[in-house]
């Protein structure tokens, strides 16, 4: 079943074209990176998606096309997270993860016993439990980017935009995030799709790949397809060698111009 399917997406910005003709499925419980270099509209097409600028072309999700619907529905249909979100300072972490919540509420109501449950488990999934009475505003640059997320993930909608979720966290909690994410997908059949600079990153974890180059889709298929030196050295200018893991999956690893190999040769290889 489609979770998100995006059919001929345009999208200009100040009058200027920046997206063209681009075209993605992804298949429920899938997980699609957005990768490509500085620029080149990823984080367009996740806020295009996400219905924060006007478009053509036709987004679905689940067969339901999302231009038109009501915000509620909008936002119970999907959770996006920005890659520099305005957060309210002054509101404490708790009551920034219950606007998660706000879909579901009827006009005027309050949170209830079950909105604060979901909200509790949410918290204690991304460590933050012990953050939940602290102003927003007092969070480190890791910690607000969790709590963003936390609001997103008490959305329950069944799909999930993430905007460069793990810039600015610390190794451990990114693997926490990532792992989380894809538990989320796999256990609850969420729909994800990511923008991801992280090239290994996005192999390890993501099953499709869609790579945008000023505005269009060069590539997209798994990231064994994608992920070439040759296509690497074009898009992004950048020398690599591309390995594969022991999950059979590609590795990226940067070559510094002028050295042979960026992976280390083990004794008994040499
Ligand atoms: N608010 C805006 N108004 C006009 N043009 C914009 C605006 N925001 C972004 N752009 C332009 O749209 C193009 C795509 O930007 P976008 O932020 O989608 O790229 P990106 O792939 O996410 O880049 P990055 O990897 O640097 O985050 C760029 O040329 C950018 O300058």
């Amino acid at each position: 079943m489609t979770g998100l399917e995006i059919a001929g997406l345009d999208v200009a910005r100040d009058r200027c074209p920046v997206l063209q003709g681009i075209d993605a499925q992804v298949g429920q419980g899938g997980w699609l990176a957005v990768i490509g270099p500085n620029g080149a509209g990823k984080s367009t097409l996740l806020k295009a998606v996400a219905g924060l600028l006007p478009y053509t072309g036709t987004v679905t999700a689940a067969g339901v096309p999302l231009r038109g619907l009501a915000a509620r529905k909008l936002a119970r249909t999907i959770a996006y997270t920005p890659q520099d979100p305005v957060v309210p300072a002054q509101m404490s972490v708790r009551e920034y993860v219950l606007l998660g919540r706000t879909p579901y509420l009827g006009y005027l109501a309050v949170p209830g016993r079950s909105d604060r449950a979901i909200v509790d488990g949410v918290l204690e999934r991304l460590d933050l439990g012990s953050f939940a009475e602290r102003e927003v505003g007092r969070l480190s640059g890791g910690e607000r980017q969790r709590a963003v997320l936390a609001r997103a993930l008490a959305q329950q909608a069944p799909v999930l935009l993430l905007d460069e979720p793990t810039t600015a966290l610390d190794l451990g909690h990114q693997q926490q995030v990532l792992e989380l994410v894809d538990r989320l997908r796999r256990d609850d059949g969420l729909t994800v799709v990511t923008t991801l600079h992280d090239l290994g990153v996005a192999a390890q974890y993501a099953d499709r790949l869609l790579l945008l180059v000023e505005g269009r889709a060069v590539a997209s298929g798994t990231a064994a397809e994608v992920l070439t030196p040759e296509s690497i050295a074009r898009h992004y200018n950048a020398h690599v060698e591309v390995t594969t893991g022991t999950d059979g999956r590609p590795q990226v690893h940067l070559v510094r111009p002028g050295r042979d190999t960026a992976v280390p040769v083990r004794k008994a290889d040499a």
